[in-house]
């Protein structure tokens, strides 16, 4: 159970510590922020609000702990993020459970989160293992005018202090989609969790902890964003921000210093269905991208972009496939459960408002009881509806209807996103030209979109986001190159 058992030491009275120089600890503030249960909308847990003078402890501690962690062999890194995988797996009953209390998250989909981390984390250290064992070496003479007398040895070397901060709806996996990458490369790591999910990345801080990580390599600082997110983002002592969640990461990316970021941020993923797709194969992969836990999902399909002509048939499958859905308590399975906030059910609930003024065809009837949001499918929806161009982050999907292949392209390429899309056709030489044609980080050819599988590159174009993730591009994101360059007094030639 979450707070007992190996977890006991994080809970204090009814608030949970957060986790500084191998230590949990309560926070000198004496104040707590609470995190509202979705499902039952009152206080479910409180954590610490850590302050000021707490973060500059922790930098200071961390920039210690990362010079020495530096210095360990590479192999005893990997070994310390295998036993940390481990524990994830072994622990996740405790973990899921929080992530059903804080986020509604299925319980079924929650332990998957859990051991999807566990499973991201061990490979991580192998690749870790692999990439940064490697490194290269140049001779001078490929170069015009040069004799072959310099001898260029390069390594990755790591950053410093890595600052992970990841969104509600992964609070565990996008945590050690950061956490992983950046210790595996010889960096130190202070997480800030998102307030909605950040008990369940407490417990997961906690499987590290347990592995024997040294102190102060990883803290974990607790409080709402919105008050002590612009003093760690700004803080002299980061070296590098790997960010994922909404709008909040533009402004980060405009006030923060001369650091690597890495952001990824929202998406309106369009999925393309041409008159020769198998529709069967559309309609399943439109439920499943758009509506799995309940639309909240960066990479959710958010709009439909179908031709005419097998538009018709498209929606009367979704339609009977969504009549199906079971809604409900995420303790229960159920496949839409509420949605993480009452601020973001209204937001959608404003979208859904939008569309029914400007004459959006209703596929069932909107209904809403607190968070929990019924699946909503809206026919017929034009580019004048807010829902055409807005990620509603929840289960409503726009279907928009269109006579031209171009006419999709158009309207994906015509967002402020450009995260993932996906084209259903039979035909691959047209699939390859409209994903040659889309603006996007990734395009999926007959399938939903996703981040998965973790090896995966994954990255946005425009404010969908900065750089590259997956486990090879985070490890690479997380080091710089470093070169030793030896100059010998006379050209040697090998074998020469
Ligand atoms: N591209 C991707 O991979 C993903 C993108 N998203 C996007 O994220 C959004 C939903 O996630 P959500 O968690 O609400 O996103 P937010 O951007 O609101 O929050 C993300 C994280 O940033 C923190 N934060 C808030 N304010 C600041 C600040 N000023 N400085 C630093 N950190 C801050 C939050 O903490 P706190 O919770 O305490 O406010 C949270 O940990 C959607 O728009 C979605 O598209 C989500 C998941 C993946
Ligand atoms: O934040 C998100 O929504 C995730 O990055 C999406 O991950 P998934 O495609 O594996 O669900």
């Amino acid at each position: 159970m979450a707070g007992s058992g190996a977890f006991v030491e994080l809970l204090e009275e009814d608030v949970y510590k957060y986790y500084f120089d191998g230590e949990w600890r309560k926070s000198a503030s004496g104040k707590s922020v609470s995190i509202i249960n979705p499902t039952t909308r009152k206080p479910q847990y409180k954590v610490q609000a850590c302050t000021q003078e707490e973060v500059n402890k922790i930098m200071e501690t961390s920039k210690v702990a990362q010079k020495a962690w530096a210095k360990t062999p590479l192999w005893k890194r990997a070994e310390l993020l295998h036993r940390a995988a481990v524990l994830l797996k072994e622990h996740k009953n405790p973990i899921a459970e929080c992530l059903v209390k804080e986020i509604a998250k299925p319980a079924k989909d929650a332990v998957t989160e859990v051991v999807r981390s566990g499973d991201l984390v061990s490979y991580c250290a192998e690749e870790g293992v692999r990439i940064l064992g490697e490194g290269k070496f140049l001779v001078s003479d490929s170069f015009p005018g040069n004799d072959r007398n310099k001898l260029c040895l390069t390594s990755k070397i790591p950053l410093g202090i890595v600052l992970a901060i990841p969104p509600f709806n992964y609070p565990v996996n996008l945590a050690v989609s950061k956490i992983a990458p950046a210790l595996i490369a010889g960096n130190s790591v202070v997480l800030k969790p998102p307030t909605q999910g950040a008990v369940a990345a407490l417990h997961m801080v906690h499987c590290f902890h347990l592995a024997g990580f040294p102190k102060g390599l990883i803290s974990c600082v607790t409080g709402k964003g919105s008050e002590i997110g612009d003093f760690l983002t700004m803080h002299p002592g980061v070296n590098c921000i790997s960010f994922t969640g909404g709008d909040t990461g533009i402004a980060i990316s405009k006030k923060a210093g001369m650091v690597p970021l890495q952001m990824e941020l929202g998406g309106k993923d369009a999925c393309i269905i041409l008159e020769d797709a198998d529709i069967d194969l559309a309609a399943a992969n439109v439920v499943k991208g758009g509506f799995s836990y309940s639309g909240q999902r960066c990479t959710a399909v958010k709009v439909v972009l179908v031709m005419e002509s097998v538009a018709d048939a498209l929606v009367e499958k979704v339609k009977a496939k969504v009549a199906k859905m079971t809604v409900g308590p995420p303790e229960e399975n159920c496949d839409i459960t509420p949605v993480v906030t009452e601020s973001s059910a209204n937001y959608i609930e404003g979208l859904v408002m939008d569309a029914k003024q400007k004459g959006a065809t209703f596929c069932q009837e909107y209904k809403r009881e607190g968070n929990l949001i019924w699946p909503l499918l809206l026919d017929h929806v034009r580019p004048d509806m807010r829902l055409a161009w807005e990620e509603p982050f929840g289960p409503v999907l726009p279907v928009i209807r269109i006579t031209t292949v171009e006419e999709g392209i158009h309207h994906c390429n015509a967002s402020n996103f450009g995260l993932q899309g996906c084209i259903f056709t039979r035909d691959i030489n047209k699939a390859m030209m409209i994903s040659d044609a889309m603006e996007t980080g990734t395009v999926q050819i007959n399938s939903a979109p996703a981040r998965g599988p973790d090896h995966f590159p994954f990255q946005g174009l425009r404010d969908s986001g900065i750089g590259s993730q997956g486990i090879t591009n985070s490890i690479s994101m997380m080091t710089k190159v470093k070169s030793t360059v030896i100059n010998l007094p006379t050209p040697s030639y090998t074998m020469g």
